[in-house]
């Protein structure tokens, strides 16, 4: 605004946002961790999984073809999903983003990279036992034609032989932001708090300053 340029700020949008990553198994938690967090935070969920049920719903051309993966538990070519992910930040109004479900693979991860040309400033990890997990997506009931007893198994296989290598990585580079997810959904935000909390203050800072490519790329929470 003209506002912010008369005091020498950056505008909004010339600043990179700040990108959350959420990654967790099947029924982990992730998007009820991430409605919390919109509630508390005013972060902007995107959820892979309900970016691409929507193209199937919208019928797209691309449609069928995601159906056909989501019901085998298998994972969408990287590009579709991408795209879609940058659309949904590209149109959006806010600046600071939580993206559940995403990266699910080392190629989803790269893909990103490449098309969106940035990294996740952190990335959350809601550590559930696989008991658990599955426990909880047979009694999720909204309809998912991925929430039975063959596709969990295969989400989970999927989950640990594709996905634990990027919160792997993610952990190395000293991203990762781990979460025990075990105990009730207002337990567990418990542990989520504190971090956005940290976030919170440290994006103020970044708002008032006028540099548009800080550290934030190397941001750390306390
Ligand atoms: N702490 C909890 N205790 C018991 N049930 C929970 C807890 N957190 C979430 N649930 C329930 O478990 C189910 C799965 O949760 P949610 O949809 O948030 O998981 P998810 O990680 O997003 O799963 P998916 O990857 O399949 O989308 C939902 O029915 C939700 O209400
Ligand atoms: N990066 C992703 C995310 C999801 N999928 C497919 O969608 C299914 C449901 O995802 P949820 O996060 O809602 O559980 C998932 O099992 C995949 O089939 C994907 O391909 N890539
Ligand atoms: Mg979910």
């Amino acid at each position: 605004s003209v506002l912010n340029q008369e005091k020498g700020r950056i505008p909004k949008k010339e600043k990179p946002p700040f990108i959350t990553f959420v990654l967790g198994g099947p029924g982990s938690g992730k998007g009820t961790q991430c409605a919390k967090i919109v509630e508390n935070f005013g972060f902007t969920h995107l959820s892979a999984g309900d970016l691409l049920r929507n193209e199937i719903s919208s019928n797209s051309e691309n449609g069928a073809m995601i159906l056909d993966t989501i019901r085998e538990g298998k994972i969408v070519p990287s590009n579709v999903t991408v795209k879609l992910i940058q659309r949904a930040i590209e149109s959006s109004d806010n600046d600071k983003f939580l993206i559940d479900g995403f990266p699910r693979t080392e190629e989803n991860r790269r893909t990103y990279e490449r098309i969106i040309g940035a990294e996740p400033n952190i990335v959350l990890f809601f550590d559930c036992p696989e008991d658990e997990m599955v426990k909880r997506v047979l009694s999720r009931n909204q309809g998912r034609v991925d929430d039975n007893k063959d596709t969990v198994r295969k989400r989970l296989e999927v989950f640990t032989s594709l996905n634990l290598p990027v919160i792997n990585y993610y952990s190395q580079k000293g991203k990762l932001y781990k979460i025990r997810a075990v105990g009730t959904e207002d337990e567990i935000f418990e542990q989520v708090r504190p971090i956005f909390a940290a976030v919170e203050s440290l994006l103020k800072l970044y708002d008032d300053s006028t540099r548009s490519n800080k550290d934030l790329l190397i941001f750390k929470v306390p």
